[in-house]
């Protein structure tokens, strides 16, 4: 069974991570509401990205359970279990209540706001056109480490990109580049490799994509000879240039996008990916390919087929590359990478992108690399401040009522006629299945994604989520990572995940390019190890913690540790060269800027001072025609929203 086959259940792997001190960040639009931040904010607040309302229902559980979030960041080693009976009475017990009264009210207050976020026009653009909001940030950390780093540009016109693909930029309405894409499309465009951190549904894509498709346009006498040629009678495809990622519906995003950016360009755009027919496949890889888009499973099986070869790589662009990394997946990576003629590093540019990258994979990763830049745009592994979460304190058994509940409130709440979306995850994929059934049953309309679905089934009923007709999409990990559904309104992890990472990039399906989003979380007694993971990511998103969850945290701490398969903190991860390099009067890599104040180790000399400025926010279109339509003679992309 290949991985992309198989949901992911993280059960290995999972690591230590010290969390290095560092000035809490944070965005212009929270600065007024939060106490510790001092500098006075550079302007006035975005009405599009309005202050949080912070949740003020009480707590499901006894009043003693009371802790502030913003005192609750201490964490103390050792104590016993709070779980069961046995616990030993150091202090009063937060305890599980079932819930009496659901907060629906505040529910409806956060739709309001994300109504009132799509509503408003930003900048007077129009509302089917991909208008950025460039006020919802002034400044976002930024972290640029390794040696000559390559300038950040603020616009597309700085970059030397070929002309057909910023003719393509302009179709696709890129007005501006992200903060991502003003620092990486740069410094993949000078030729280096890069380990590239940031947050969900920030621009990664296209920070890979556009320098490989104008890589491939300005050498172009290298495209005629990769392609395809002949090798013992049977026609091999020769790319220039691979993208690898985790899953089949992310590997045809990616490849839809691509084909936006190289559009009638003579780039060769294929993808590649496990479920579909392997024989038309075959087929699209005869007409010649420079640019493969391939899952890791299919790529072996077609590379052992010798249909495909890999000796002519000189792009190589990995997605979700912690996930790649780790889980198990590593000998499929290292396979394609480093035992099937590929040019080695060095000889070929790697690109590594995800929002999360623990320090482990970075050392793995590093392997596949060449005096590499380390970026991290905004707080690696953390969660975007777009997206408002809350976190809810329900049993297991009463999940599927208050689920109900939500649903009800969020449909009665709908004055438009056509629902936002709504993506709920759970554990496994006989609980997508007959959770689905049951709110099917319970007059919701819903669909299911998993591995198990054959991938017919997994396209349908992501198209049908997609376009609308069915507003609910139950979902495993599968759908986790890297999906761009613009109109997803709302995340509901009905089973929480077990690491932290999973729950980034869960969240991260909403609050996508500049948009507001809304994640809700059940949390019930089997997360506890989770607490602690949660509240320190909650905090540095600038949410209220619940007090309970606090109470929790401290707990989960002193019971479980630090282990890494709940959790385990990952936040403000950084360039793993510095740890080693720290201490043995090695200069030459790090710089880190955070909100206004610049964070300098005075181990190490900065390579970029600034911040990066304006950043990003797209106009929410919630019920308009798809807004990433090309216009330009092609289907509409899969991140096109109603199709
Ligand atoms: N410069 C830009 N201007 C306008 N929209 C953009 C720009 N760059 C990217 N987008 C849009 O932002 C959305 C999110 O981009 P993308 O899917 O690449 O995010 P991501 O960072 O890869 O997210 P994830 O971490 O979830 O994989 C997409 O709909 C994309 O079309």
């Amino acid at each position: 069974m290949t991985w992309e086959d198989d949901d992911f259940a993280p059960e290995s792997a999972h690591r230590h991570h010290t969390r290095p001190t560092r000035p809490t960040y944070i965005p212009p639009h929270l600065r007024t509401i939060n106490p510790h931040y001092t500098s006075p904010p550079q302007h006035s607040r975005s009405p599009y990205f309005p202050e949080p309302t912070p949740f003020r229902r009480p707590p499901l559980l006894n009043p003693s359970g009371s802790s502030s979030s913003r005192r609750g960041g201490r964490w103390r080693r050792g104590g016993g279990a709070p779980r069961g009976t046995d616990a030993p009475r150091r202090s009063p017990a937060p305890r599980f209540l079932p819930p009496k009264h659901y907060p629906y009210d505040d529910l409806s207050e956060k739709l309001d706001e994300l109504k009132v976020v799509e509503e408003d026009a930003v900048d007077g653009a129009s509302s089917k056109g991909n208008a950025i909001n460039f006020e919802a940030y002034d400044d976002i950390p930024v972290e640029a480490s390794g040696e000559n780093v390559p300038e950040a540009v603020e616009s597309f016109g700085e970059i030397e990109l070929s002309e057909g693909l910023k003719e393509n930029i302009r179709r696709c309405k890129y007005a501006k580049p992200t903060p991502i894409q003003k620092h990486a499309i740069p410094i993949a465009v000078a030729g280096r490799d890069l380990m590239a951190c940031a947050q969900t549904g920030s621009g990664k894509t296209a920070a890979f994509c556009f320098p490989i498709i104008s890589g491939i346009l300005k050498n172009e006498n290298w495209v005629k000879v990769a392609g395809s040629g002949r090798r013992g009678g049977t026609r091999v495809a020769y790319p220039s240039a691979l993208i690898l990622a985790p899953t089949r519906e992310l590997s045809c995003q990616i490849y839809e996008e691509a084909r936006k950016f190289g559009y009638n360009t003579g780039v060769k755009i294929v993808v590649v990916y496990g479920g579909a027919p392997i024989v038309q496949q075959f087929r699209n890889l005869e007409k010649g390919v420079d640019l493969l888009v391939a899952t890791p499973g299919r790529l072996v099986d077609m590379i052992e087929r010798a249909k495909v070869s890999l000796s002519m790589i000189r792009y190589l662009a990995i997605d979700e590359a912690d996930q790649m990394l780790d889980m198990g997946f590593e000998p499929q990576i290292r396979k394609i990478v480093q035992q099937n003629g590929m040019p080695p590093a060095g000889k070929r540019q790697t690109m590594l992108f995800s929002a999360t990258f623990p320090d482990e994979i970075q050392r793995l990763a590093s392997d596949f690399l060449s005096d590499y830049i380390f970026l991290t745009v905004g707080r690696v592994g953390s969660s975007t401040d777009l997206i408002a979460q809350r976190i809810e304190l329900v049993q297991d058994i009463d999940k599927r009522n208050h689920l109900k509940n939500i649903l009800r409130a969020q449909r009665d709440n709908e004055p438009f006629g056509k629902s936002s979306l709504t993506l709920i995850f759970v554990e496994t994929k006989r609980g997508a299945d007959s959770l689905k059934h049951w709110l099917s049953t319970s007059g919701f309309a819903a669909v299911a994604i998993h591995g198990d679905k054959v991938q017919m089934e997994r396209e349908q009923a992501l198209k049908a989520f997609k376009r609308g007709a069915t507003p609910i999409l139950v979902a495993t990990d599968v759908a986790s990572r890297g999906l761009d559904i613009p109109h997803v309104s709302h995340v509901i992890n009905f089973d929480l995940p077990k690491d932290i990472d999973s729950y980034v990039h869960r969240i991260g399906r909403t609050g996508r390019a500049g948009r507001s989003g809304l994640a809700t979380a059940f949390f019930s007694d089997k997360n506890m190890p989770l607490a602690k993971a949660l509240a320190e990511l909650m905090k540095e998103s600038n949410q209220d913690v619940p007090s309970w969850l606090s109470q929790y945290a401290e707990r989960s701490f002193n019971d479980v540790g630090q282990g890494r398969r709940y959790g385990g903190s990952k936040f403000g991860a950084h360039d793993f060269r510095n740890d080693s390099y720290i201490g043995n009067g090695n200069s030459d890599y790090s710089s880190a800027y955070y909100g206004g104040d610049s964070m300098v180790d005075s181990h190490s000399s900065p390579t970029r001072v600034g911040y990066v400025s304006p950043t990003f926010g797209v106009r929410a279109d919630f019920y308009g025609p798809a807004s990433h339509g090309t216009g330009f003679g092609q289907e509409p992309v899969v991140a096109g929203g109603w199709e």
